[in-house]
């Protein structure tokens, strides 16, 4: 059986906007180093930092009717995830299409498959992340799902669940914990900030972070040049 949910629960929009102050690494590192998509999805055109609630497309192979099916489901604030059910290279999804959901307000593409009219794509302002660049053309012959569970480029993507995506690639933080998730980014940021200031002044991470006696009990020798070494 194919299915459509609609209107599923989303994350709350004020959290989910505050994450576009927050980096994927700083989001990812916030959730205990978890969520971050397969890295082999790469921005299409780079600049774009995205955060917003997942509408996701279950897709089969060179297919491409429930994105679609999909794009009545999508409102504002919302981002497209898409994955195949088999791997696939084809170009699914482009400005035709972009056009249609981005006139819905959402704020970008992320697709465990192929992308194609990328220089549209850039010039419209529309983000993707997608694992192929591809020209080879998609059908309208089987059914899928939209907005159930779906595991895309390795992660389980719920629809609602908040979707941050920038150069460095894409991570989902679960709905139902993007309150602490944010608030631990928001730690991490301030964390940095004061790091970023000691680093800028000349201090060495060897010092900041205590690394000397370590690299002392591993092991670690240093070795004054030889007087006689002219090198
Ligand atoms: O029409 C398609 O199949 C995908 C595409 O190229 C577009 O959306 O512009
Ligand atoms: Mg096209």
């Amino acid at each position: 059986m194919s299915i459509v949910v609609r209107d599923p629960r989303r994350a709350d929009r004020a959290t989910v906007d505050a994450f576009a102050e927050f980096g994927v690494a700083t989001v990812h590192e916030a959730q205990a180093r978890t969520g971050l998509l397969d890295p082999a999805l790469r921005p299409v055109w780079s600049g774009a930092h995205i955060a917003g609630t997942a509408v996701t497309v279950s897709v089969p192979p060179a297919d491409n009717w429930m994105i679609h099916v999909a794009v009545e489901q999508c409102r504002d604030g919302d981002v497209l995830v898409v994955a195949p059910t088999s791997p696939s290279e084809a170009g699914y999804f482009g400005d035709l299409i972009a056009t249609a959901v981005a006139a819905r307000g959402v704020r970008g593409l992320v697709i465990d498959a192929g992308c194609r009219d990328v220089a549209d794509l850039k010039r419209m302002g529309f983000p993707v992340w997608a694992r192929h660049i591809s020209a080879f053309g998609t059908v309208k012959e089987t059914l899928g799902d939209v907005n159930t569970p779906i595991v895309c480029a390795g992660q389980r993507i719920a629809p609602g669940d908040v979707i941050v995506a920038d150069d460095d690639g894409v991570v989902v933080v679960p709905r139902l914990e993007a309150t602490a998730v944010l608030a631990a980014s928001r730690v991490r940021e301030e964390r940095e900030a004061a790091l970023r200031k000691r680093y800028a002044s000349g201090e060495l991470g060897l010092d900041i972070n205590d690394m000397r006696e370590r690299l002392a009990r591993k092991g670690l020798t240093y070795v004054d040049r030889e007087p006689t070494d002219d090198h």
